[in-house]
């Protein structure tokens, strides 16, 4: 298996008020490809603590834009409250615009499903796998940030399965079903069934 620490890099931190409270900032790069990610730490611990984290990757469109095609942007806003009010945590920000098939094949992806198809036949539509990230990167922002067993906001299972594989310590997974609308239930529904994603019947209802 390939280092981690060979294929990205550390940059720097600096100080990140937020309208939700004082994060810290910091960047790394993925050395081949020049593409960059941050994480966001929030408080202190020390390295046997449970730290809460998200894995968050990059939505413009909700993110930014407050689109509710999907349950992105509600999902980051979640997390960084949930953060704070537990006084730690991190969020790592990961570059996998449209789940690694990049900002515009999104929006090509947007135009099928609007035609009818879901959120995986657009996808495959377009030639791409159904999901292409990769979190290795996570690994490296861990250990720079000293956290070895981790709390996870998550509902996808890939998150959790890659973490343990890199030697993270998940302790918990707490479910972050937040954002559910009229214009995203069945994009939800679709990651429920295809994608493997654990939100309940209960969670789709609402
Ligand atoms: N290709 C494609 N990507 C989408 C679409 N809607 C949202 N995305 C992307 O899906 C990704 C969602 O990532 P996350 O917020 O980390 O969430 P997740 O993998 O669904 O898992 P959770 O941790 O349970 O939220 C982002 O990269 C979005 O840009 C879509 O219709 N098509």
């Amino acid at each position: 298996m390939t280092n981690p620490s060979e294929k990205y890099q550390y940059v720097s931190s600096a100080k990140l008020p937020t309208k939700l409270g004082k994060f810290a900032i910091h960047g790394f790069v993925e050395t081949e490809s020049d593409q960059e990610h941050v994480a966001l730490s929030y408080g202190e611990w020390q390295s046997d603590e449970v730290v809460p984290i998200r894995i968050h990757s990059e939505c413009l469109t909700g993110d930014a834009l407050f689109s509710t095609r999907c349950d992105c942007g509600a999902q980051l806003e979640r997390a960084l409250q949930n953060i704070v009010e537990q006084g730690k945590g991190v969020l790592l920000y990961l570059r996998q615009e449209g789940r690694g098939i990049g900002l515009l094949n999104k929006i090509q992806a947007y135009k099928l499903q609007d035609e009818g198809m879901d959120t995986v036949e657009a996808n495959e539509h377009l030639g791409f796998d159904a999901d292409l990230r990769d979190y290795t990167i996570c690994k490296l922002m861990l250990d720079k940030l000293n956290v070895k067993h981790v709390n996870l906001m998550t509902n996808n299972p890939k998150k959790h399965k890659a973490l343990i594989e890199m030697g993270i310590n998940v302790v918990e997974r707490t479910p972050i079903d937040h954002g559910i609308t009229d214009d995203n239930r069945h994009y939800i529904r679709t990651k429920t069934e295809k994608l493997g994603h654990q939100f309940s019947e209960q969670q789709l209802k609402k």
